[in-house]
């Protein structure tokens, strides 16, 4: 044998044994052989630790740093849960079709946001109502909006302006500012148009949505094991909340198709409109390449005001009292707002203001909206890892075997404290790490600044620029005007409800702050 022969006999030779190993049968490990937790209860599992601990996160970060990032809790009834807060794992978790939500989820989303929404559409569907509603929420799309979130921020400064010496609650103030916001600027009219009875109501669902009862993380186990047909009928039970539930979407429809159609007849007239993102979408019916239907864009009614409410007014109040907590940060981004700002928002360039921006995201990276949400597999997967996790057998894995049915949490919160990419002082709120480049890069999985507050993939927030204008704006408007203290006698607490929330010593949302006019 020639040496060229022998070169390329051994070549072939260790290429098909790199092949062999590339392609070898790797063992993959369903969810109950992952590491985690012991379980203090079968009934209740690791939920009540993870859902109502005093100060949110007590037990969930403490797992993430015993266990990594990915590991096994127990649900209710004995159920496995797989907690992700993995990059790469994340990534694939909310960019596959594999991944959707719980039946029990579905059903809530159905009661409160109707059928047609876009956050309960999939696939083609979905891809299709979502690029039809994207012209309203781009860029320059949301820049037009600008000058509704400086009135609205104005009508704060008013407010607090005739609020008196004692503290002040700053959850209503700013959930009240936030949805007159996306009254003013989605549906075109003062918030008071939407109805007396609306208004009522949908305060009422943010009241009953502040609070998680141990019965509460029962029922969604429980009406989880319920044949679909059977769940949807609870929505016709004489309680309370479906009540409210029920009267949500009834309002909704009637307020939808009511702005609906008098968009559609000021087209047809030829009239002026306002802008509004609404009228923006009515114009849109009809053009090329733009599937949107009259019904698609009512139906998006209940969501655009829950999804645009409460999520960007209670970072608004972390961001207070973050503030609060800290007078020397509080200083430093009053100094920048006024040399930026003036007394003029018309000029402003919030985007070239660094303390600002880092300070926004430091807060939504501390206090993102949805800590914690729920999927499910719709088939088996198998879960790439960015490294590798022990089993219960302390064997190191680097992927896992999901099973149709199986539960995943993209814990969000947990993948916002990761040291490896947020730093080692992860758990401090430390604005200063935007700037420092202290924050690696890393993967993309979020629509800004690698977070996960607005999710990721295809169903991530639409309205996250619509979502960071009006908090710069609000920031400039109130940190340029007032400064904000911490009541001596009053302590603030982060909670878990559907939502990140602070509470009193109670539980009750709430966050008393002082306020003093500066100018
Ligand atoms: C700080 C403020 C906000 C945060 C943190 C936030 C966060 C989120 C998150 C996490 C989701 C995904 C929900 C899920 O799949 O479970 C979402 C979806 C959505 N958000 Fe936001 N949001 C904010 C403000 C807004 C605003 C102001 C609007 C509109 C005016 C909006 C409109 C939407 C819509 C339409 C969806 C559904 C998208 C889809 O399913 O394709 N959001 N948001």
């Amino acid at each position: 044998m020639s040496y060229t022969t022998a070169f390329s006999a051994l070549s072939a030779a260790a290429a098909a044994l790199v092949l062999l190993w590339i392609s070898r049968p790797r063992r993959t490990y369903g969810i109950g052989n992952i590491a985690g937790p012991p379980s203090p209860s079968w009934i209740f599992g690791n939920m009540l630790q993870l859902l109502r601990s005093p100060q949110y996160g007590e037990c969930e970060f403490e797992w993430r740093k015993m266990y990594g990032p990915i590991y096994r809790i127990k649900g209710c009834l004995g159920q496995n849960r797989l907690m992700v807060s993995d990059p790469i794992a994340l990534q694939y978790i909310l960019n596959s079709p594999s991944f959707f939500f719980s039946t029990t989820l579905q059903a809530m989303l159905l009661w409160l946001l109707g059928p047609r929404s876009v956050i309960l559409r999939t696939g083609d569907d979905h891809r299709r109502l979502r690029a039809s509603l994207n012209p309203a929420f781009t860029a320059s799309a949301v820049r037009r909006y600008k000058p509704v979130f400086v009135k609205v921020a104005r009508s704060i400064t008013e407010q607090l302006n005739n609020s008196g010496t004692l503290p002040v609650d700053m959850c209503p103030l700013l959930s009240d500012a936030t949805l007159k916001s996306v009254s003013e600027v989605v549906f075109g009219c003062p918030v008071e148009d939407l109805g007396a009875d609306f208004i009522e109501n949908n305060t009422q669902i943010l009241h009953l949505s502040s609070s998680q009862s141990a019965g509460q993380i029962l029922f969604d186990t429980v009406a989880g094991r319920l044949p679909r047909w059977i769940l949807h009928q609870a929505i016709h039970l004489p309680t309370k909340t479906f009540g409210a539930l029920r009267a949500q979407l009834k309002f909704a429809d009637r307020e939808g198709w009511r702005i609906v159609r008098e968009r559609t007849e000021a087209a047809k007239l030829g009239l002026e409109t306002e802008g509004d993102l609404y009228s923006v979408l009515v114009n849109s019916v009809g053009s090329d390449g733009i599937s949107l239907s009259e019904e698609d864009i009512a139906g998006q009614t209940s969501l655009i005001m829950t999804a645009g409410q409460d999520t960007a007014g209670n970072t608004l109040t972390f961001a207070l009292i973050e503030l609060a907590k800290n007078p020397q940060l509080q200083d430093s981004l009053r100094a920048e707002i006024h040399a930026a700002l003036g007394n003029d928002h018309e000029n402003i360039g919030y985007d070239s203001m660094p303390l600002l921006n880092a300070f926004i995201k430091e807060v939504l990276r501390v206090y993102p909206a949805e800590p914690l949400s729920e999927r499910v597999a719709s088939e088996d997967v198998v879960l790439p890892l960015s490294g590798s996790i022990a089993t219960t057998a302390g064997k190191q894995i680097n992927q896992i075997l999901i099973r149709k049915g199986d539960i995943l949490t993209i814990a969000v919160a947990s993948y916002q404290r990761m040291e490896t990419r947020w730093g080692d002082d992860a758990n401090t709120f430390r604005p200063g790490r935007w700037l420092d480049g202290t924050v690696q890069r890393g993967e993309a999985i979020g629509p800004y600044a690698n977070l996960l507050s607005f999710h990721g993939g295809p169903h991530s927030c639409l309205g996250w620029r619509f979502a960071i204008l009006e908090i710069q704006v609000f920031l400039c408007e109130l940190v340029g005007k007032f400064s904000f203290s911490l009541p001596a006698d009053h302590s603030i607490e982060v909670r878990v409800a559907t939502t990140l929330i602070p509470t009193d010593s109670q539980g009750k949302k709430c966050a008393l702050l002082s306020v003093k006019h500066i100018l």
